[in-house]
């Protein structure tokens, strides 16, 4: 019987729509029931009345997901894993006229989307309970049971792949999802509804909320949500935090950061060199895990900067959508100029370097830099690599860890001790050690200190989407003590 389930799935084909409508509720796009005014990109504004209709949705498809095996689930999510492979092309690009990025660093994003169905598919029938014997052959059973209806928040750098992240977990462990992505990156989670819908996933299981800051808070505080897992800024997590507490939801934070890359004197410098481009100006320098601050010794400070310099020369600037193009476009122009605000504020303080170019910003690599610079202290989220000298191991670390991030941070070395003493004293939920901003699946990601709040990826994700139901079985009499007297 259940293997039909998987010859029904593999009979649905890929419907894909061109252009909105950008809300997805019940299986199928859909136009907001209350059109306000159009917000910044291109979607319409949804408020109350679209979260309600979207909540609503994930809570009456709750009870027949959640009733199916964790095979069955975990065989639609791998036909979501299919699709994306199949149609990886079309939906990278629909992530470049999103985001602005690269063709070719979207099409590593949307292969990481289906990296992550393809594992929680694979990992949802091995989400078990426990037997555990008790006194007098009495014995419970703990169960793992979904949370029920999740409610996901997105930023703007990775859209599709933020997505995925939330979604293929909660889904394989049961739950029911309502997302709302940045209002400046609509499309692909949208995207992402028609691939779950064409893998099988019954309507109302994966739901699609467009709209700004107002419709996030509206989820937040939806009493039916029952869980909130949230991706953007340490200002806005905090109050996604603050909306958890008032409504005793769990809550999963993935904030920004501002990461220390030590390179020591004996790192084999091209490793270093390329670990420092991927660390800055991947996704025109918008990545959360970046290494910004990066802390060269002083005695190959030279060399190292000379050769970065040279290499990120050489980046080409351009069309996102052409093959040869290294480095797209900025999200907005409101954006762009934060960042060039930051260039003015370095060079006011001592820095020497340049970025230019509009929307298409060059990135640029700081050198004299020093700890209390706001470049240096503060989260850019733009291509700007801050050069930063240090001579011993005892300062770097102490330097790495003076700030309120800890998401991320990276050693380079050839001393295996140096490395694991380094790595071990770095504040931060990941640390690479020789090489830079990989994510794979299986792997925990998330921060220390003001980055964050739980984790994504790997299997400790089990733990942030389900909870756990205790059956206690009294296999003897009731003992009531001096309670009862015969
Ligand atoms: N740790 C991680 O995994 C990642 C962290 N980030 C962080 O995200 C930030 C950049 O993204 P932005 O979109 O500018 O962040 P943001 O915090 O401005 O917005 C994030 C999302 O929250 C929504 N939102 C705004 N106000 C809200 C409220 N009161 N309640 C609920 N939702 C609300 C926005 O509409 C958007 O969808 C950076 O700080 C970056 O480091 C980005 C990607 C990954």
């Amino acid at each position: 019987m259940a293997s039909g389930l998987g010859g029904q799935v593999l009979r649905r084909s890929f419907q894909r729509s061109v252009g909105g409508p950008w809300n997805y509720v019940g299986g199928r796009r859909c136009d907001p029931t209350h059109a306000t005014a159009p917000f910044k990109v291109m979607a319409p504004a949804t408020g109350r009345e679209e979260v309600d209709r979207a909540v609503r949705s994930a809570k009456d498809a709750l009870p027949a997901w959640s009733k199916l095996s964790g095979r069955e689930r975990g065989q639609k999510l791998m036909e979501a894993c299919r699709i994306i492979r199949e149609n990886l092309e079309d939906i990278s690009r629909l992530e470049v006229q999103d985001t602005g990025k690269p063709i070719w660093e979207a099409r590593v994003d949307i292969g990481s989307c289906a990296d992550a169905l393809e594992y929680y598919g694979g990992l949802a029938p091995a989400i078990v309970g426990q037997h555990i014997p008790l006194s007098g052959g009495s014995f419970a059973m703990v169960q793992r049971r979904p949370l029920g209806v999740v409610g996901g928040i997105g930023a703007w750098n990775f859209p599709m792949q933020t997505c995925v992240w939330k979604v293929a977990p909660a889904l394989a462990h049961g739950n029911t999802f309502v997302y709302k992505p940045s209002q400046f990156t609509p499309v692909t989670a949208v995207t992402l509804g028609e691939v779950l819908t064409s893998a099988g996933v019954m309507d109302g299981v994966f739901n699609v909320v467009q709209g700004e800051g107002e419709a996030g808070e509206h989820l937040c505080h939806h009493p039916d949500v029952a869980k909130l897992s949230f991706t953007g800024s340490v200002p806005t997590g905090s109050k996604v935090m603050a909306a958890g507490a008032g409504g005793i939801k769990a809550v999963t934070l993935e904030l920004g950061g501002k990461s220390p890359l030590i390179v020591f004197e004996d790192a084999q410098l091209e490793n270093a060199i390329k670990a420092t481009l991927v660390a800055n100006f991947l996704s025109q320098g918008q990545v959360c895990s970046n290494g910004t601050r990066v802390f060269v010794h002083r005695s190959i400070a030279k060399t190292f900067t000379e050769r970065l310099v040279s290499a990120t020369r050489a980046l080409k600037i351009g069309d996102p959508m052409a093959e040869d193009t290294t480095v797209g476009a900025t999200i907005h122009e409101e954006h762009a100029r934060k960042v060039l605000g930051y260039l003015t504020s370095a060079r006011e303080e001592g820095a020497v370097g340049d970025l230019e170019g509009g929307w298409y910003l060059s990135p640029a690599v700081l050198t004299n830099c020093h700890d209390d610079m706001k470049v240096v202290r503060e989260e850019v989220f733009g291509s700007v690599a801050a050069i930063l000298v240090f001579d011993s191991e005892e300062e770097v670390v102490r330097k790495a860890n003076d700030t309120l991030f800890g998401l991320a941070g990276a050693v380079f070395t050839r001393d295996l001790n140096r490395a694991h003493r380094v790595a071990n004293e770095i504040e931060a939920g990941t640390v690479w050690i020789n090489n830079y901003n990989l994510y794979p699946t299986e792997v925990p990601f998330g921060g220390y200190k003001h980055s964050g709040v739980g984790r994504e990826n790997g299997t400790t994700v089990v733990e942030a989407f389900t909870q756990t139901r205790t059956l206690y079985v009294e296999m003897g009499d009731v003992d009531a003590g001096p309670l009862y007297v015969e």
